[in-house]
């Protein structure tokens, strides 16, 4: 499989709000990290693919297979988590696998039970008695189960602690051992991604802001911390935004090693997805 999610020239206009021309793939065997801030359109984005809302332009691609026209699309190769839980209230964890074995063909009852034990579900307890990372893990577990071939995921290690969040990673990292599974994930722990996340695509204002592979992107940007007199004499097209302080500045700059090359005498530090993130949102700050 070479793609298992294509957008191409996505437009959802809600008035208020428009998604605008968002384009990226999700390539088999990779996990792909959407970011974003809060009201970027991740969710509205995911909701698209999953055709939940009609998009007003554009085509999606999943598995190959137009979302909306093209019948040949099998539902089951898909597995989604959304940051709610869907199980009712008055089951408990094997009522939802004994629901789930009818519907999922390929569904698989012994992976089901190991992920129970893995993750420290109750076999006892009803649903309306889990913790929101108890919900999480389940569904999680669901999906997984029901041996998907692309995992869609949104905001769903939201409300886990670290530890469990670290062991479903794992599980991502394990799923995507296959070139014909791929994932997408939306996440505002941008860490998590860092991890995990081999392409990033990060939406802002519903447009791509910037996507690329993880690690290039990381290559590609740096953290510049300078006085302001060193600031003045940087040329602007290597900043993408910055922070002035009476104390001095700093700043995020795009094309690293020839910045390097430029300015020998300044130093350019790694940085975060996060960090990122931060400065292309908030442009130049003065404090
Ligand atoms: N049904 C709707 N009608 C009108 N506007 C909507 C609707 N659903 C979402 N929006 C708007 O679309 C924008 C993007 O929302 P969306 O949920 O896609 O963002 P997000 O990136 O997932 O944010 P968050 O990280 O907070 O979950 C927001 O401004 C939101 O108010």
């Amino acid at each position: 499989m070479e793609n298992a999610i294509e957008i191409r020239h996505l437009t959802k206009d809600y008035g208020s709000f428009k998604l605008s021309d968002v384009s990226f793939c999700v390539p088999g065997g990779s996990i792909v990290g959407l970011i974003g801030e809060n009201g970027a359109g991740k969710s509205t984005t995911i909701k698209c693919i999953l055709n939940l809302i009609r998009r007003d332009a554009g085509e999606i691609l999943l598995l190959g297979r137009d979302n909306i026209k093209d019948e040949r699309l099998v539902k089951e190769d898909i597995g989604v988590v959304l940051d709610e839980s869907t199980f009712h209230d008055t089951l408990k964890a094997p009522d939802v696998g004994k629901i789930l074995r009818r519907v999922y063909k390929h569904w698989d009852s012994g992976l089901f039970q190991d992920y129970l034990r893995k993750f420290s579900l109750p076999a006892d307890k009803y649903i309306k008695e889990f913790s929101r990372g108890m919900k999480m893990k389940l569904s999680i577990a669901a999906a997984l189960s029901s041996r998907p071939k692309l995992l869609i995921l949104d905001e769903a290690t939201g409300g886990l602690d670290p530890v469990v969040r670290d062991e479903i990673l794992d599980e991502f990292l394990n799923f995507i051992q296959d070139e014909d599974h791929a994932i997408l994930i939306s996440s505002h722990i941008t860490s998590d991604l860092e991890k995990v996340a081999d392409y990033v695509v990060y939406l802002h204002r519903g447009q791509v802001a910037i996507q690329g592979a993880k690690d290039e992107l990381l290559e590609q940007y740096g953290r510049l911390v300078c006085s302001r007199a060193d600031m003045a004499a940087v040329d602007d097209a290597f900043v993408v935004g910055r922070r002035t302080s009476q104390f001095g500045c700093e700043a995020l700059i795009q094309n690293k090693e020839k910045f390097r090359r430029l300015y020998p005498g300044l130093t350019v530090d790694p940085v975060t997805l996060e960090e990122i993130m931060v400065f292309t949102v908030k442009g130049d700050v003065q404090s």
